[in-house]
């Protein structure tokens, strides 16, 4: 697929998700490296390159993997000597890239799955590829389980997540949104996946997220986040705050209805922010860990990251 397909598909949604877009966007770059001429000038290639990835990284700003994937892939070619060791530097970090993610995926599966205990009910959000691959892999090691799945407006991902509970023969309660507080006396657990976490075990998550975890702390349900260690955003350290994505309101209420009602303005976030304390564990490829160790993650596994920050204040001290 081109970039402009996969940019577009992106933005449309018809790419979600927070891990699948890092891979999209990567063999995206990957692809679009193949189709770019031999020039045998290196920094004619880095360039073309880092305009793909500003395309794909303008797409949506809220997922902290899609930078981080582009800068995984990317940090290497950047100082490569020549063109073809740019071009296979790039190569190899895609496919790295995607393969480690799809692996990343297996591992918490199966350690989401250990903290579902058998008999259990679980409420889960949106539509993860982490959490429920957890939920799957419990139901596969022969767990008697059940699920409450809510619809998630506007976009109705909870109908991707019953469709994928039922093909595995998953035993599934599909609520709308405001039915968790009322359905959580019925739940044992929350699994939900991440879109960021920020250095202070912050969760980023599909908006509602928040309200469902904070009446899983009322009701005193575990609180479980399932998130590779690419979705840690390490630029959190500086102060950097992690964007809400705002989309168009005729998502909410159709543009024919709300032309007639000029006193109401509608909002459309669609993502929220859980604290720390709401949730009880996050559950990586590198080990589950209690949010107050996202520090720890960001400095172990993403520690280019770390290493530009410090960069950027060496050059602030010698302004
Ligand atoms: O919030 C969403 C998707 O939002 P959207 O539908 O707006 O992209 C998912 O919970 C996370 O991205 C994690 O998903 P995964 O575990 O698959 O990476």
């Amino acid at each position: 697929m081109s970039i402009n397909d996969t940019a577009d598909k992106i933005i449309s949604m018809e790419i979600r998700g927070a891990g699948k877009i890092a891979r999209e966007a990567v063999s995206a770059l990957r692809d679009h490296a193949e189709t770019l001429p031999r020039t045998g000038d290196v920094s004619i290639f880095i360039r073309e390159m880092e305009l793909a990835a500003d395309l794909l990284l303008a797409t949506r700003p809220t997922a902290v993997s899609l930078p981080n994937a582009v800068q995984i892939v990317m940090r290497d070619v950047r100082s490569a000597s020549n063109e073809e060791a740019a071009r296979r530097i790039l190569r190899e970090k895609a496919n790295e890239f995607i393969w480690s993610s799809r692996t990343a995926l297996d591992r918490i599966s199966v350690m989401g799955a250990n903290h579902i205990p058998d008999g259990s009910v679980v409420m889960t959000h949106c539509n993860s590829s982490a959490a429920l691959g957890s939920i799957i892999e419990a139901k596969r090691q022969g767990k008697d389980i059940e699920v409450y799945a809510t619809e998630v407006r506007p976009w109705n991902q909870g109908r991707i997540t019953i469709k994928t509970l039922n093909d595995h023969e998953i035993p599934t309660t599909y609520i709308v949104d405001s039915a968790a507080r009322t359905m959580m006396k019925e739940v044992d657990l929350v699994i939900v996946g991440a879109d960021a976490i920020t250095v202070n075990g912050a969760v980023v998550n599909k908006i509602g997220t928040s309200q469902i975890a904070l009446c899983a702390h009322e009701a005193r349900k575990n609180v479980i986040v399932t998130a590779e260690t690419y979705k840690f955003a390490p630029r959190t350290i500086l102060g950097e705050r992690i964007q809400i994505e705002e989309r168009p309101t005729n998502e909410v209420l159709p543009d024919d209805i709300a032309a007639g009602l000029p006193f109401v303005r509608i909002k459309n976030p669609v993502f929220d922010v859980t604290p720390a304390e709401y949730i009880d564990l996050i559950i990586t490829e590198a080990g589950a860990i209690p949010p107050h160790l996202a520090f720890t993650i960001m400095r172990e596994y993403l520690g280019w990251g770390l290493g530009e920050l410090q960069n950027q204040f060496l050059s602030l001290e010698k302004d």
